[in-house]
C-alpha cells in the first residue's frame, strides 16, 4: 500500500497509464523536478507535493497498464493500490486528472475492446466519477497529434460523452505538458474548484 501522504484537507491527483506524462504535468504544476522517463513504470509509489502552511497536496500516482519488465501480478497490485488510495481519500480529492496520451489513447482503447477487455482509461474514468470525484481528462502530447478534432471526438465517444468534444471543456482538456500548454486543464480544474466554492484553492491550478 501507498504510505506517506501528507495530512492535507484538499488534494488533486494525477492518474493514468504508464508513460502518458503524469510526472511531467506534476512538474509543470509545482515547479518541482520529479523523475520522468522514457521507460514506462518510472513512478512506482506516489509523489506528493505540498507547501508549508497550506492545506493542499498534489499527488502523482504510479502509472498502470503495460510496463516493460513488470509482470502481470505486479501491475494488478499497483492498480489495486491506486483504486484503494483514491477510495480512501475521496473526501479530500477535489479533482482527479486522468492523463491520457492524445495520440495513442483511442487505438489502445479499441484494441482492448476488440479483445473483450475493459480498457484501463475507460474503467478509471468511470471509477473516478462513480466515487464522486470531479474528473478532467488531460489529453496530453497534443503536440504529436495532427487530426486534433477527430481524435478528441473519438476519445469522447469511447468515454461515453456525446460529441463534439468542445462541449466538454470542463472534462476534456487537450494539452501538451512538454510545451507547457496547459491552459485548458488549468481552466477546467478552476471551474471544478469554483463549483465546490473553493476559490481559495484557485491559486494552485491557475
Ligand atoms: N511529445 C510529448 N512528450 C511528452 C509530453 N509530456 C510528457 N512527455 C514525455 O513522455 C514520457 C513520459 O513522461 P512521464 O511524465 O515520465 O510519464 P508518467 O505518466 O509519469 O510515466 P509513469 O511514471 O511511468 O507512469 C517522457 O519522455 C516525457 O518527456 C508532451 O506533452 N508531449
Ligand atoms: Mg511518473
Amino acid at each position: 500500500m501507498f504510505e506517506g501522504r501528507p495530512d492535507r484537507d484538499s488534494e488533486i491527483v494525477f492518474v493514468g497509464r504508464s508513460n502518458v506524462g503524469k510526472s511531467t504535468l506534476m512538474r509543470a504544476f509545482t515547479g518541482h523536478d520529479f523523475t520522468t522517463g522514457q521507460k514506462p513504470g518510472v513512478t512506482r509509489s506516489p509523489n506528493h507535493y505540498d507547501w508549508a502552511g497550506q492545506d493542499f497536496v498534489f499527488t502523482d500516482l504510479p502509472g498502470f497498464g503495460f510496463m516493460e519488465g513488470v509482470d502481470e501480478d505486479a501491475r494488478e497490485t499497483i492498480k489495486t493500490d491506486i483504486v484503494r488510495y483514491i477510495e480512501d481519500h475521496s473526501e479530500e480529492i477535489r479533482a482527479g486528472v486522468l492523463v491520457v496520451d492524445g495520440k495513442a489513447a483511442v487505438d489502445i482503447i479499441d484494441r482492448h475492446e476488440s479483445r473483450g477487455e475493459i480498457p484501463h482509461d475507460v474503467e478509471m474514468f468511470g471509477f473516478l466519477r462513480e466515487v464522486g470525484i470531479p474528473t478532467v481528462v488531460a489529453v496530453n502530447k497534443m503536440d504529436k497529434v495532427d487530426d486534433r478534432d477527430e481524435r478528441l471526438d473519438a476519445l469522447c465517444d469511447r468515454l461515453g460523452l456525446p460529441g463534439p468534444w468542445q462541449q466538454w471543456r470542463d472534462t476534456i482538456a487537450p494539452i501538451s505538458a512538454k510545451r507547457d500548454q496547459l491552459d485548458p486543464l488549468r481552466e477546467a480544474l478552476a471551474e471544478h474548484l469554483r463549483e465546490q466554492n473553493r476559490d481559495d484553492l484557485l491559486g494552485f491550478v491557475v
